[in-house]
C-alpha cells in the first residue's frame, strides 16, 4: 500500500513517529514545474502580450538586426552593448584564446567516433575545468574569465571534432576573423558569402539565451550548490542534448529526412500524431501562439533557400512549409526556433549531429550570465516533493547473510 505525503516543510512540524500520517492535505503538484516561478532575473523575458523576447531589454530581432553576435554576448555578460573600445577589447581576448592546446586536441583524438558530438563537447568541457588552476575560485572576475574561455574555445571543440569523423585534420581558427566567419574557416577552410555568414550570426543571437529553460536552470541548480562554473555548464549541455530541449535542431533533420516527399507530409503527420509521436520542431513550453524568434529565423531561412537555386534545396523548404502549414492545421501548434534553425544548419553544409553543439557555442552565453546572476543572490534550489511510495515497513529478514 503507498501512502502520498510531503517532505516537511521548513517551520513545519515533523510527525512524531514514522508511522504517523505526515501530511492528510494533497499538496498541489506541478509536474515539470510548469508555471512555477522560482526566482527574478535581468538577463532576458519573454513579452507574452506582443510575443517578444528581451536580452536586458532590447528586442531580440533588433539586436539580431543590427548587432554582432559578440555584441550580443557581451551585452548578456556586462548588462549593456559595449561601446567600439570595449568591443575591440572584447574581441581581441576572444580571438587570442580560441586555440586548443595539445592536450585537449590528443583528448578529442581519443574520444570513439560513435559518441555524439555533444558527448564530446561535454567531456572537453569537463576537461577544461579539470586543466583549469582556478577551477575552485568563483569569483565574478575568474568566472568571467572562464567564460569568456569557453565561448573562445567551444567553436574550436565542433570544428576541429565535425572534420575528424569526416577523416580529416583540423584547421586552427583564424584571429582575423570574426566569432561566425572563425567558424566557418575552422570547419570548412572557407568562409560563405555574407549573406550564409549573417543567416548563421542570426541564428547564434536567437540562441543566446531564453529565461529559465531546461538547460540554463539545470546550470543554476548546479551553481546553487556553490560548484563550479564547468560543472554547471557541463550539467547544461546535458540536459541541451535531448530531443525535447535543443537536440531537436537535429530531430528535425532527421524527421525531414524521414518524410522525404513533400506530398507525404500531411499522411505523414497523421500517421505520427496517430502513433502519439512527438513532432519535432513543433511546440514550447512558454509560446503557446508561436515563438518569437521563428519569423526572424524563418526569414533568414528564406534568403538562404532563394539564393541556392537548387531543386534539392527547393524540395526540403517546400517539404518544411507543408509539414509546418499540416502542424497548424491539424494540431494548432506552431514551430519553435529548432524547426527553421535545423533546415538552416543543413544548407549551411553542417553534418547534422553538429546542430546541437552550434546550440552550445550561442547559449553558453547565456548559461554563463545565469551562472553569474545565481552567485549574486544564491539560494540553495532544491524543491519538495509529494511521496506517494511505500508506507514504512520492515526489512524481511536475510536469508543467508551476504560476507
Ligand atoms: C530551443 C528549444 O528547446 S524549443 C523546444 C524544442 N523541442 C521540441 O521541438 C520537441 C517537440 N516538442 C515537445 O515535445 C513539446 O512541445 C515541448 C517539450 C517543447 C513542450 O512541452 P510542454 O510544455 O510540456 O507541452 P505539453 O507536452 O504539455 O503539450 C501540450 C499538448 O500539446 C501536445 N504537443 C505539444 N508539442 C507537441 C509536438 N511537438 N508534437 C505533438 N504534440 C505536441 C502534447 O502532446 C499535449 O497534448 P495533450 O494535451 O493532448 O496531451
Ligand atoms: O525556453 C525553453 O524552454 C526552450 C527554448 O526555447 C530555449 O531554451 O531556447
Amino acid at each position: 500500500m503507498t501512502r502520498a505525503h510531503t517532505e516537511p516543510t521548513p517551520g513545519a512540524t515533523a510527525p512524531s513517529s514514522a508511522t504517523a500520517p505526515s501530511s492528510v492535505t494533497a499538496p498541489e503538484i506541478h509536474r515539470g514545474l510548469a508555471g512555477v516561478v522560482v526566482d527574478t532575473t535581468e538577463i532576458s523575458t519573454v513579452i507574452q502580450e506582443t510575443n517578444s523576447l528581451t536580452y536586458r531589454g532590447y528586442a531580440v530581432q533588433d539586436l539580431a538586426a543590427h548587432r554582432s553576435f559578440e555584441e550580443v554576448a557581451y551585452l548578456l555578460w556586462h548588462g549593456e552593448l559595449p561601446d567600439p573600445a570595449q568591443l575591440a577589447a572584447f574581441q581581441a581576448r576572444e580571438r587570442a584564446l580560441r586555440p586548443l592546446d595539445r592536450s585537449t586536441l590528443e583528448l578529442l583524438t581519443r574520444l570513439p567516433d560513435t559518441c555524439h558530438p555533444m558527448d564530446v563537447l561535454r567531456t572537453a568541457v569537463s576537461f577544461f575545468g579539470a586543466e583549469d588552476p582556478l577551477e575552485d575560485d568563483g569569483t565574478l572576475a575568474a568566472n568571467r574569465a572562464k567564460s569568456l574561455t569557453l565561448l573562445a574555445k567551444l567553436p574550436t571543440v565542433v570544428a576541429a571534432d565535425q572534420r575528424r569523423r569526416r577523416g580529416l585534420a583540423p584547421i586552427g581558427p583564424d584571429p582575423e576573423l570574426g566569432y561566425a566567419e572563425n567558424f566557418f574557416h575552422m570547419c570548412f577552410g572557407t568562409v560563405p558569402e555574407p549573406e550564409v555568414v549573417r543567416c548563421f550570426e542570426i541564428s547564434l543571437t536567437l540562441y543566446a539565451e531564453h529565461s529559465f529553460n531546461a538547460s540554463t536552470f539545470t546550470a543554476r541548480v548546479v551553481t546553487s550548490t556553490l560548484s563550479d562554473l564547468y560543472s554547471a555548464v557541463t550539467a547544461a549541455i546535458g540536459a541541451l542534448k535531448g530531443p525535447l530541449h535543443g537536440g531537436a535542431n537535429e530531430a528535425v533533420m532527421h524527421m525531414l529526412n524521414e518524410i522525404g516527399d513533400p506530398q507525404r507530409a500531411g499522411d505523414w503527420l497523421d500517421e505520427a500524431l496517430a502513433s502519439k509521436r512527438k513532432i519535432m520542431g513543433f511546440g514550447h513550453r512558454v509560446y503557446k501562439h508561436g515563438d518569437s524568434r521563428v519569423p526572424i529565423m524563418q526569414e533568414a531561412l528564406d534568403r538562404l533557400v532563394s539564393r541556392a537555386a537548387d531543386p534539392e534545396v527547393t524540395r526540403l523548404a517546400t517539404l518544411h512549409a507543408a509539414l509546418r502549414h499540416a502542424m497548424v492545421t491539424r494540431k494548432g501548434i506552431h514551430p519553435n526556433l529548432d524547426y527553421s534553425a535545423g533546415l538552416a544548419y543543413h544548407l549551411m553544409g553542417f553534418d547534422i549531429p553538429v546542430f546541437t553543439p552550434i546550440f552550445v557555442m550561442s547559449r553558453i552565453t547565456g548559461w554563463t550570465a545565469h551562472i553569474t546572476e545565481q552567485l549574486s543572490h544564491n539560494a540553495l534550489i532544491r524543491p519538495l516533493a509529494s511521496y506517494d511510495g511505500h508506507e514504512q515497513r520492515p526489512v524481511p529478514a536475510a536469508v543467508s547473510r551476504v560476507r
